[in-house]
């Protein structure tokens, strides 16, 4: 069996790789990044330290690497031949990696068995937006070309901090990882994960992670990087840090219980897990890293706009979700392309069209005035603010 996995980074390697690996299949890291393309192709093992307690270290054999940008034949070829397609390259990307997937699909014969497709991204739905783009790139010819691809939302949970330099193709992750895939596209032909478990409805498992893993994560960076703060851990063994993150996780936890039926005594004990899993400071993390995207991270369905947003509908509380908000809003960092982008709009947008073009938000939704009261308070710390 054989997986092309786009995205040979810290998840491609540290967990989605490694578990498709443990399931039989060859893998086929299809990448751009030329220097990782080669450092992969001249080892032929490496392994996955899982650091913290329970940890141990796995080895992964049996992969290849390719670089799509300059041998986009080679991964169409690849992909015609495989029996599944897995992606970790970051929401954004989706786009670029459509092309090849279509390009595999009209070289698949069309009695093969259907290629199966995971996008394994902190997004909600992302293989459906995969599936959208090789749709779109298709066309007409969609319709003779659908049926030769499955396509299943995934929501995938591990920790891979950045890796040290030196590191080449090992990878430092933590003991713990999730991956829950949606059944209902394989029929009775699941792909063989056997680290992966399958459900019947993905919603609740993706807004679980994405609300407590993601939000509590962001909100550790944001308000660690206010503080002056570098590594997670240290911020979150900060009191004052802690109690914020804390306080905006009960408030995801009360919409997850309100729109899924989420039981509240699952949930604190969840957060209690996951806020555990960032104090793992065997594990150097980095609130750069955590905070990464910041425009991405504040968008309408993310891990903040999204449950603060259900929340206010249903009158629940967002203090500390607008609290974490306001501290993205002072994410600085020079490497970040989105950062910068926050930074300019900020000084530039007055905090109305700044508040609904950063948010998605309607200025009619019940959550907007409070966004834009975070908004014009850093303008006004900016001295930048225009009533
Ligand atoms: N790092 C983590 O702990 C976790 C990350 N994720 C998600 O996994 C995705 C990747 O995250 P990381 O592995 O941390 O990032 P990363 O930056 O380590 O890896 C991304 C890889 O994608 C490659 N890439 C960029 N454009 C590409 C293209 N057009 N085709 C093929 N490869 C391309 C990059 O060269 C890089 O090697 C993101 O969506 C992230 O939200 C999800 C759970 C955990
Ligand atoms: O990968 P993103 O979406 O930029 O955000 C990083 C987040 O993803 C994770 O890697 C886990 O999903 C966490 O480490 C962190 O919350």
């Amino acid at each position: 069996m054989k997986a092309v996995h786009f995205g040979a980074g810290n998840i491609g390697r540290g967990f989605v790789g490694l578990l498709l690996h443990e399931g039989g299949y060859d893998l086929v890291f299809s990448d751009v990044a030329p220097t990782l393309v080669d450092t992969i192709n001249g080892v032929s093992e490496y392994t996955v330290h899982e650091v913290g307690a329970g940890g141990s270290d796995k080895v992964v054999t049996g992969f290849r690497a390719i670089n799509s940008q300059a041998d986009p034949d080679g991964v169409a070829d690849e992909i015609a031949g495989a029996d599944v397609v897995t992606t970790a390259v970051g929401p954004t990307i989706l786009p670029f990696v459509a092309p090849h997937i279509l390009e595999g699909l009209t070289r698949r014969g069309a009695d093969a068995k259907p290629l199966q497709v995971m996008a394994c991204e902190n997004a909600i739905g992302a293989t459906d937006t995969l599936r959208g783009e090789i749709e779109k790139l298709a066309g007409d010819a969609w319709g003779d070309l659908s049926a030769r691809a499955v396509f299943a939302n995934t929501a995938v949970d591990r920790i891979v901090p950045g890796q040290p330099a030196g590191a080449g193709v090992d990878v430092t992750v933590e003991p713990f990882f999730e991956w829950a895939i949606e059944q209902g596209p394989f029929g009775d032909d699941r792909p063989n994960i056997p680290g992966a478990h399958f459900v019947d409805d993905l919603a609740p498992y993706i807004e679980r992670k994405l609300f407590t893993v993601n939000t509590g994560h962001a909100a550790t960076a944001y308000l660690g990087y206010v503080a002056g703060i570098t590594r997670i851990s240290d911020a979150l063994a900060d009191t004052g840090i802690r109690a914020k993150v804390e306080q905006a996780l009960e408030e995801t936890s009360g919409l997850l219980t309100a729109v899924h039926g989420l039981d509240a005594a699952e949930l604190a004990e969840y957060r209690s897990t996951i806020l555990d899993r960032f104090s793992n400071d065997a594990l150097p993390d980095t609130v750069q890293r955590v905070g990464r995207q910041p425009l991405r991270k504040l968008s309408r369905h993310e891990r903040f706009i999204g449950p603060a947003a259900g929340a206010a509908e249903r009158g629940l509380p967002v203090e500390g979700l607008v609290g974490a908000i306001a501290a993205a809003l002072r994410f600085e960092d020079a490497a970040d392309p989105q950062a910068v982008e926050l930074q300019e709009r900020i000084r530039t947008d007055d905090a109305a069209a700044f508040t609904a073009s950063v948010t998605g938000l309607d200025a009619s939704h019940p959550l907007f005035a409070r966004v834009q009261e975070a908004v014009a308070q850093r303008q006004t710390d900016l001295g930048v603010y225009r009533a």
